[in-house]
């Protein structure tokens, strides 16, 4: 029994294994998280100086063509991983410190094959020496895109096909995630991820608070989290007259249409019936609003295939630290109430309507005292 202790305390203590790295990739829910283990299986097993996760941002259009990805899209650069380092800048503006992070679309060919038609491109050697190998990531995921892989040497057939089964592991891994936290209709988040997500958003602005009067003040603008409520109008009549199936239609077109006029690190989520939520960041009240705007013009002006015309009523507050979910929405849904009120196709921000003394706070709760 001793001698098997000893045996066990003495060994030496091994590299991960891809057994580890699975365990490792599949231990958060956080897609961030999950994305940088990834990267951090594949420097370790295929022995990548580099490895880089690259996505095509389609640049606003909600049913751009192809043709128009490639001329007006961009290629964005949103995880990258060094191996001599160890340093992993998951965020745009880390990496930029040592080049672009951004490229159009047109001018890497290989990475868009690579995403087109699901192939491992071999873009061949840099000035430096150094191998490129091109692997696409699911594209039936909100996260599809392009890993590039760096190496010293080609890559041999065995780190190939553990390279591709690290990548088959996480598009499932994403898969089930998906199915969990997204909205069966639209492809949406669900209202189950929304409070992870802006538990996440009032820490991250009490930090940002906390550390305004140094650091962040001299940095320029510091930006806010704000949650807005949307809300179909009329959309019973919708039902009523053309049915529940163009209803459905109806849905998934906005939900397509706000999404594509939102940015891409915007969150945008289906609550239930015709009512979605959107998180973003902006520096100030104006800032959101012109978001919450831009989303409602482009739903009005969208000729719907059987419907016609189609307005959304839009509250909309900022996130404070230590809100919760539910006292944020309440208050943002005021918002929607008072433009319900008020002839719908409309924005209102929450802090308007305190402002002009149209709802009173006590307590964190909302006392609408007059319309
Ligand atoms: N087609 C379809 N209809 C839904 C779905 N979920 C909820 N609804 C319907 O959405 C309608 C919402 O109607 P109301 O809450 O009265 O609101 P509205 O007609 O949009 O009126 P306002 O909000 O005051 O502008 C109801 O008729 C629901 O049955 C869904 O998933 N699909």
């Amino acid at each position: 029994m001793d001698g098997l202790t000893s045996t066990a305390t003495a060994r030496p203590l091994a590299e991960p294994s891809a057994l580890d790295h699975v365990v490792e990739l599949t231990r958060s829910r956080d897609r961030g998280l999950v994305e940088e283990s990834l990267i951090s299986a594949l420097v370790d097993l295929v022995d990548a100086r580099e490895v880089t996760i690259w996505r095509l941002d389609p640049s606003g259009a909600a049913d751009a063509s192809a043709a128009d990805v490639a001329q007006r899209g961009s290629w964005q650069r949103v995880t990258r991983r060094l191996a001599q380092t160890g340093d992993t800048a998951s965020n745009p503006a880390t990496a930029e410190a040592t080049d672009a992070t951004d490229a159009p679309a047109a001018s890497r060919p290989e990475h868009l094959r690579c995403l087109r038609e699901q192939v491992r491109v071999d873009v061949g050697q840099d000035l430096a020496g150094l191998h490129h190998v091109l692997l696409p990531m699911d594209s039936e995921l909100e996260g599809g895109g392009v890993i590039e892989l760096v190496l010293a040497q080609p890559i041999e057939p065995r780190d190939m096909r553990v390279a591709t089964s690290m990548l088959r592991i996480h598009a499932n891994f994403m898969h089930l995630l998906d199915y969990s936290e997204r909205d069966t209709l639209t492809g949406l988040l669900n209202r189950k991820s929304f409070d992870e997500t802006f538990l996440k958003a009032t820490v991250l602005e009490a930090r940002r608070q906390f550390a305004a009067d140094g650091e962040q003040r001299r940095q320029g603008q510091p930006r806010h989290p704000y949650l807005g409520v949307i809300d179909v109008d009329h959309f019973k009549r919708v039902n009523d007259v053309h049915g529940h199936l163009i209803g459905d239609e109806v849905l998934v077109l906005v939900a397509r249409i706000m999404r594509s006029a939102l940015r891409s690190e915007d969150r945008l989520y289906r609550f239930g019936g015709e009512e979605f939520v959107v998180m973003l960041d902006a520096s100030d009240d104006e800032g959101a609003r012109a978001a919450f705007e831009r989303l409602r013009l482009a739903v009005a002006a969208y000729e719907f295939p059987r419907a016609g015309h189609v307005t959304v009523s839009v509250g909309y507050v900022d996130v404070r630290p230590g809100d919760t979910p539910q006292a944020a929405f309440s208050r943002a849904d005021t918002g929607v109430y008072h433009a319900k009120a008020h002839g719908r196709d409309q924005v209102v921000a929450y802090a308007a309507l305190v402002a002009a003394g149209t709802v009173t706070e006590s307590d964190g709760e909302n006392d609408i005292v007059l319309f």
